[in-house]
C-alpha cells in the first residue's frame, strides 16, 4: 500500500507487470485444468464475477442502468454469460446477444439461468441506433485469448456494434478484434473504455497500446505455483476484492 485517505487505499502497482504471449496464456489455462484440476465452471464463475464487479465499479447501475452483453462462442462468451447473471444482482437491467451458441451443457445452463433471472435474450441484433437508445453500457465477451484475426463473417456484425454504437465498452480479457499480442488490427478497431484482464494481462494490454482505456485485473484464482512458474508480477488484490485497478 502506498497511501490511505479515509477508507480509500492506493496500491503500489509500479512493479513491472509481465504480459503474457498468446501461447503462454493458453498454456497457463491448460495447466489450471490438467495439473490443478480446476473445472471450467469454477474458473468461469470467478472470472464472470470479477467482470461484473469491475463493470459496476466503473459504470455503476445507478448511472448505467441498462447493459447489453455480447457473447461469443468460446470461454470468453461463457465469462460474459456468468457476468450477465451477477450484473442482475448488482441492479442492472441486462440484455444478452449470443449469436453463436455452443451446444454444451455448461453454456446451455448458463443461458437458462440468464433467462430465469429475467435477462432479455435477444435473438436478433437490433439496429445500432436502437441499442444506443436502450442501453448505457456494453460488455464485450466476444473473443478472448484464442482469437486469431481476421474476424470471420458470421460474427462481424456483433463486433461492428461494439465498435460503432458510441457507448462505453467493457472488454473481457481481450478487446475483441485485437491481436492478442499486438493490439488493434482493423482500420476501424474497438477502443474499449475498460479492459478487465483475467488472471494475468496479455501483451496487447501494455499501457502503450491501451492508452486511455481503464485497466482492471480480475480472476483471483491463480495458485502460487503458477505465479512462480510464469514469473508473474501481479498487484495485490485489496482485502477480499475480486478486482484491482492496474
Ligand atoms: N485461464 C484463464 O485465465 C481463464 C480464461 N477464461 C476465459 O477463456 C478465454 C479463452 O477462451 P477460449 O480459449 O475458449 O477462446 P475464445 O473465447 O478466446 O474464442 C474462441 C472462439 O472464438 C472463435 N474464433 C477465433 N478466432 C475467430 C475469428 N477470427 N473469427 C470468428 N471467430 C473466431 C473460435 O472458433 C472459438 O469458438 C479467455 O480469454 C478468458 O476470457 C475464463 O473462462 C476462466 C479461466
Ligand atoms: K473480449
Amino acid at each position: 500500500i502506498m497511501a490511505c485517505e479515509g477508507n480509500q487505499c492506493h496500491y503500489n502497482t509500479t512493479k513491472k507487470t509481465r504480459y503474457l504471449s498468446q501461447a503462454e496464456a493458453a498454456a497457463l489455462d491448460q495447466e489450471l485444468f490438467n495439473d490443478y484440476k480446476f473445472s471450467v465452471d469454477q474458473l468461469m464463475e470467478l472470472a464472470g464475477l470479477s467482470v461484473a464487479t469491475a463493470v459496476s465499479r466503473v459504470f455503476p447501475s445507478s448511472t448505467h442502468k441498462s447493459a447489453l452483453i455480447i457473447c461469443g462462442p468460446g470461454n470468453n462468451g461463457g465469462d460474459g454469460l456468468v457476468a450477465v447473471r451477477h450484473m442482475t444482482h448488482f441492479g442492472y437491467n441486462v440484455g444478452v446477444y449470443y449469436p453463436k451458441r455452443t451446444p454444451k451443457p455448461l453454456y446451455e445452463n448458463l443461458l437458462l439461468q440468464c433467462e430465469k433471472f429475467g435477462v432479455n435474450i435477444l435473438n436478433d441484433l437490433p439496429p445500432t441506433e436502437e441499442i444506443k437508445q436502450e442501453y448505457q453500457v456494453l460488455v464485450d465477451a466476444l473473443f478472448g485469448f484464442s482469437f486469431k484475426p481476421p474476424v470471420r463473417e458470421g460474427l462481424k456484425p456483433a463486433l461492428d456494434v461494439l465498435v460503432n454504437a458510441g457507448l462505453p465498452v467493457c472488454s473481457v480479457d481481450i478487446p475483441s478484434g485485437w491481436d492478442v499480442e499486438n493490439g488493434p488490427t482493423l482500420e476501424n478497431s474497438l477502443t474499449p473504455a475498460l479492459l478487465i484482464s483475467l488472471s494475468a494481462p496479455k501483451l496487447c494490454a501494455k499501457p502503450e497500446i491501451l492508452k486511455e482505456t481503464k485497466h482492471y485485473l480480475g480472476g483471483r484464482f491463480l495458485p502460487p505455483g503458477i505465479i512462480e512458474k510464469y514469473k508473474l508480477k501481479l498487484p495485490s488484490y485489496p482485502d477480499q476484492s475480486q478486482v484491482v485497478e492496474l
